[in-house]
């Protein structure tokens, strides 16, 4: 069993920042995500793109802000149960809660910060007949671990960048890399396109184009897929086929656990600390909403901000926090009064 100050469903950015302001306040946090990696939308959807309204930075990566965000929770060392989705949420007798993973692992908490995003992430999965039979025996939707496919024949069907970012990945890795898209052109970044092409002259991905997958064989594990390209059906054998056609999100069960939803997002009190209807259950970020609600990352950050001094102040009934900023050093530019600028700056919690 994992125990927590802070459980934490949902590692994008609103989560990740939460373990820092939490940490200020010396709560633990543990982290639990559906994906296999950290960072919610901006790893899953657009890691490559500018952000231009973070505040301090005129334009981020969103895939380096992810980096940034974790380097910054690192000092306070919170927990991370990733590839496991929160199914299930109980309020026990003395008001902690227990949430069960789709894979069985139980934690334990004192205070549960919901910053599910937009739920979770369902792969859109290939119309194939027996698809459900080679799920996990040879079929993937997610690349956890690259080095699983060391030496392995793997097909990757897709044609985003998902699709041609692991090709490129793999191609130093597998065996055998074949990228199959029903299209000639491909909807991933120009660079990622020019860096296949490049590996296929060199013969490390062989690439099939207009082609479509629309067979799987194999006794128990797959060990081919059948393939149709230009009205020309063949087979190809494979230890792997990975369909990267995109994900589609999902409140799943989030939508189960008694808490009060409006147009599939969870309804907060946001005059105060966005808590739920549940008293210790709070929803921060993309997954809430209240009147004047912005889906909008900074938000993410002010709401977790507020949230913390609240689950602070719920754990420690009475006890005085003065919260002032968390630099206590390098202040350039004050000399008189930098003694009291220190002053104000310490963190003192009791
Ligand atoms: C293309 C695009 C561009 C954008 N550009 C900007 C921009 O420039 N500026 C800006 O401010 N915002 C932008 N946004 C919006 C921004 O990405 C979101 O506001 C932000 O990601 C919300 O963060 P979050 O942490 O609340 O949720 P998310 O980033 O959605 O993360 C939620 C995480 O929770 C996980 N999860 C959900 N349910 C469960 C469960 N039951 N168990 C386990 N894990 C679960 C999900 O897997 C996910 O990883 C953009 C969005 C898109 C799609």
């Amino acid at each position: 069993m994992i125990t927590t100050d802070i459980l934490i469903i949902g590692a994008g950015p609103t989560g990740l920042f939460t373990v820092f302001e939490a940490g200020l306040l010396k709560l633990k946090c543990h982290l639990i995500d559906a994906l296999p990696q950290p960072g919610g939308q901006l790893t899953e959807l657009y890691p490559k793109k500018p952000i231009f309204d973070i505040p301090g930075f005129p334009s981020i990566n969103a895939g380096d802000l992810v980096d940034n965000l974790m380097e910054q929770t690192k000092q306070f060392q919170p927990g991370f149960t990733l590839g496991e989705t929160a199914q299930t949420l109980t309020r026990l007798e003395d008001g902690t809660f227990e949430v069960i993973t789709n894979k069985g692992t139980v934690h334990h908490a004192k205070a549960v910060a919901i910053a599910g995003g937009l739920g979770t992430f369902e792969p859109r999965k290939p119309a194939l007949e027996n698809l459900a039979d080679y799920e996990e025996n040879g079929v993937e939707y997610f690349i956890k671990e690259p080095e699983h496919f060391r030496n392995k024949k793997v097909v990757i069907a897709g044609g985003g960048d998902s699709a041609l970012d692991w090709s490129i990945f793999l191609a130093d890795i597998a065996s055998e890399v074949t990228l199959i898209h029903r299209r000639n052109e491909f909807r991933g970044a120009l660079d990622s396109v020019e860096k296949v092409q490049a590996l296929k002259n060199q013969g490390k991905i062989h690439m099939m184009t207009p082609a479509e997958v629309i067979g799987l064989k194999g006794e128990g594990k797959l060990n081919a897929i059948t393939v149709v390209k230009e009205g020309e059906t063949f087979d190809i054998e494979t230890d792997y086929f990975i369909p990267l056609f995109g994900l589609t999100p999902k409140l799943g069960d989030l939508g189960n656990w008694g808490l009060e939803i409006e147009k599939n997002a969870i309804k907060v009190n946001n005059s105060l600390d966005y808590q739920t209807n549940i008293p210790g259950v709070y929803a921060i970020g993309d997954i809430n909403t209240y009147p004047g609600k912005l889906k909008l990352i900074l938000c993410g950050f002010h709401e977790a901000t507020l949230m913390c001094q609240s689950i602070y102040n719920m754990l420690n009934p009475g006890k005085k926090f003065v919260l002032k900023y968390t630099t206590v050093s390098g202040i350039d530019g004050f000399d008189g009064s930098r003694k009291e600028a220190e002053k104000a700056v310490v963190m003192k919690i009791d």
